[in-house]
Order: structure tokens, then C-alpha cells, then sequence
């Protein structure tokens, strides 16, 4: 079997005054697809915050490519090919559209004309500032930012939320178009349909352990599984 991208193996990680995970292991293969589902505060954004570092392991460790990385500052494991996009969406009000995406661009596939080929409403607004984007294009231009960077995965914290449902049309066309690309994604989002049609994988997080994992096509077919685990339902969007 080919190494994973990125394998978390028994992490332990959380704040100071609170363990968050505990015991969670999953291996995700190069060109691999994970949603992360589970209720609020169950710790799903703690798990990307963990893949990055921002979160310290207690115990366990965090593999990238087969190196352990689980001592590494986040910019170095941004510079190995960990693609984080924030849910805040983090950009520079005072540079233009075109000025953000150049901020962190690094040689590869992807590039301005093919990120612009992707968010053909980022070239239209190229000359924009961030602070003139509506909040569907400053996510647009958060994703689009990291994907400048070519990473390997893209760790994405609840891209939709809040959003149009035009602009989430958009948004899942252009990250559906990333994985058939090549780059790997782990998936959070609050609306299990959206995440599960976009990715192979699914793990079901529930007080901070994974409660069940299954593939997405799977978990589609049977949605009294994620009621009966999560409570959660299928929603049309
Ligand atoms: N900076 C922090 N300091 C202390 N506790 C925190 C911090 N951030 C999050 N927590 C706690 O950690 C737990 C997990 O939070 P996390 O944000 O990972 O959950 P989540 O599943 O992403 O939830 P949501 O869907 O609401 O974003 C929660 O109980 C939360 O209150």
C-alpha cells in the first residue's frame, strides 16, 4: 500500500485547560478525499488546527508524507504542501484581489491564469481591494490564495458557511475541480450532503474520538446512519 499524505496516528491534542481529541487515528492517501463531520464543538476544527500545528499533541503523532511532522511550526508544514484554509477567511483588506493571490505564490501547477481559471469572478475583481469583496469572494480568494501556494491537501474549515447558495454552487464546482486535479482534501462542513458528494471518505467525530468511518458514497445511500450516530441529516442545498 502507497504511504498516506497525511496520517494522524492516536492524537491526543487540545487546549490547556482541555483535551479535545483523544486517540484519533486516520490515514488519508495522496490524492484522497475526507469529510470530517460531527456536531459543534466536537472538535473538528480542532483537527485541522492539530494538522497544522497550532495545536499542540499531548500525545500521538502527525505524518506527512511518512515524515512525523508532529514537532514542526505550522509555516514549515505550509511549505511542505499543507494548504490551510481558515473559516476566517483570512485576507488582506489593503491589497488588491490580484496582490493577495502573489502574496504566497510558489512555482506550480497552479498559477494566476489558472486560478483565475478556476474563480473567474477573482479575475473579474482582480483589481479590487479585499475589503470591496463580498464574503463569498473573500472565500473565494481564500481558497484561491492557498491554492497558490500548490499544496498537496487542502484542509478546509467550513468553506460554505454563511454563503449564497449561487456562490456555493461555485465554490463546490471549483473544489471538486482541485480534487480531480490531484490535491488531496480534508472536508469539514456542517452540511453532510454538500461534504459527502465531494469527498471518497467520511469520518464521523463524536466527543473527540471517531465514532464511525465509512465511505461518502456509502453514507449517502444511508442517511439513518448519520442520524443515528450524529444526528445529523441530510439537507438539500
Ligand atoms: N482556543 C480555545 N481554547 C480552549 N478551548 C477551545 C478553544 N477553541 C476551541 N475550544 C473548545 O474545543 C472544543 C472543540 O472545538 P472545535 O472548534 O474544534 O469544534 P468544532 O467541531 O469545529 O465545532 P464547530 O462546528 O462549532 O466549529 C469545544 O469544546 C471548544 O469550546
Amino acid at each position: 500500500m502507497p504511504e498516506p499524505l497525511l496520517e494522524f496516528r492516536d492524537v491526543r491534542s487540545g487546549y490547556a485547560e482541555a483535551v479535545v481529541l483523544d486517540g484519533v487515528s486516520f490515514a488519508l492517501p495522496a490524492h484522497g478525499s475526507l469529510a470530517v463531520l460531527g456536531r459543534n464543538g466536537v472538535g473538528k476544527t480542532t483537527l485541522l488546527l492539530t494538522a497544522m500545528g497550532f495545536v499542540p499533541l499531548v500525545r500521538g503523532s502527525v505524518l506527512f508524507n511518512g515524515r512525523d511532522i508532529s514537532r514542526l511550526p505550522p509555516h514549515k508544514r505550509a511549505w511542505m504542501g499543507l494548504g490551510w484554509v481558515p473559516q476566517e477567511r483570512e485576507i488582506f483588506p489593503s491589497l488588491t484581489v490580484e496582490e493577495n493571490l502573489k502574496v504566497g505564490w510558489r512555482r506550480g501547477r497552479w498559477d494566476l491564469d489558472a486560478v483565475y481559471g478556476l474563480f473567474p469572478r477573482l479575475k473579474e475583481r482582480r483589481v479590487n481591494m479585499g475589503h470591496q469583496l463580498s464574503g463569498g469572494e473573500q472565500q473565494m480568494l481564500t481558497i484561491a490564495r492557498t491554492l497558490m501556494t500548490n499544496p498537496a491537501v487542502l484542509l478546509l474549515d467550513e468553506p460554505l458557511e454563511g454563503l449564497a447558495p449561487i456562490i456555493v454552487e461555485e465554490l463546490t464546482a471549483a473544489i471538486r475541480q482541485m480534487a480531480e486535479d490531484g490535491i488531496a482534501l480534508v472536508l469539514i462542513e456542517q452540511h453532510a450532503n454538500v461534504a459527502l458528494r465531494l469527498t471518497k471518505e467520511a469520518v464521523l467525530i463524536e466527543r473527540g474520538i471517531i465514532a464511525h468511518r465509512a465511505q461518502s458514497s456509502d453514507l449517502l445511500d444511508n442517511p439513518g446512519m448519520l442520524d443515528r450516530y450524529l444526528g445529523l441529516r441530510l439537507q438539500e442545498r
